[in-house]
């Protein structure tokens, strides 16, 4: 299994091409499960994977910016808010579990997040993933490491006041459960207390590039495309 895949804090360098063979082992073993064979085509994963974890408060812009990132740069776009939706409108066994914590703006255990994403990922033709709203938690970051035996290329951060968080959430219009002041306040409490020390765990290691997220979406995705930019030549 990996155990680091590279610091991107740090230009690319040998290390990272050195320790490709081990991570090409992991992501065999990533994608030989019951979800690629019912696919019925075994994908090419000759290609190491990249994946990035996107974070930031209720609002901040994770998704809006995501969309701008696979348009520029071909990534896949797993966001772990809408895979959980989508668990719901299915109405799986942990649907109403999901909906409920949803509501309440707390988090799903990590085992049921990260089985899906593990799932998006297998099934994916692509090696470049950004995970958006995930890891929460450190439950979830450890569970993420634990079940796919992988960390992350990069980490973003973006960064907003709570007092524009809230704006946006309120006048966002998708008719999500959550978007109401009620649960915002909850989910603006959780992302304090629980996803903040995930955010300061890739800080000290490195990984975390903060975005100021205020700004038009063309001028905060200026921040962002230099990040990727600057990988595109090694990861493809
Ligand atoms: N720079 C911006 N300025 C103003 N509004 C924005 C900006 N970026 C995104 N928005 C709007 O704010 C709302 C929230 O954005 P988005 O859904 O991307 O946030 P998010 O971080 O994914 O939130 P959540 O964690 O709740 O899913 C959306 O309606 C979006 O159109
Ligand atoms: N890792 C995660 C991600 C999300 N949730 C739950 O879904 C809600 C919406 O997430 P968005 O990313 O779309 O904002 C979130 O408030 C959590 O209830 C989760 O449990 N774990
Ligand atoms: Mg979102």
């Amino acid at each position: 299994m990996w155990r680091r895949v590279a610091s991107l804090s740090s230009s690319i360098s040998s290390s990272f091409l050195a320790q490709t063979a081990s991570r090409l082992n992991t992501w065999e073993s990533l994608t030989t499960g019951i979800a690629q064979q019912a696919k019925g085509v075994i994908a090419p994963k000759e290609k190491t994977p990249f994946i990035t974890f996107v974070l930031g408060g209720p609002g901040s812009g994770k998704g809006t910016q995501c969309i701008k990132i696979v348009e520029t740069f071909g990534f896949a776009h797993l966001s772990a808010g809408d895979l959980l939706r989508r668990e719901i409108a299915s109405k799986s066994a942990d649907g109403a579990m999901i909906l409920n914590t949803i509501k309440e703006g707390k988090i799903v255990p990590s085992q049921v997040t990260v089985k899906l994403i593990q799932k998006e990922m297998e099934l994916s033709d692509n090696h470049k993933f950004l995970i958006d709203g995930f890891p929460r938690t450190e439950e979830n970051r450890v569970s993420f490491e634990r079940i796919i035996g992988v960390e992350p290329n990069v980490v973003l951060f973006f960064d907003c006041p709570e007092e524009e968080m809230v704006k946006r959430v309120l006048n966002r219009n998708e008719g999500r459960v959550d978007d109401n002041l009620e649960t915002i306040k909850k989910r603006l409490t959780v992302f304090q207390a629980l996803s903040l020390p995930v955010i300061n765990y890739y800080s000290e290691r490195g990984k975390l590039y903060t975005i100021k997220a205020i700004g038009t979406e063309d001028e905060i995705f200026e921040q962002v495309r230099p990040i990727f930019a600057a990988f595109e030549q090694t990861v493809g």
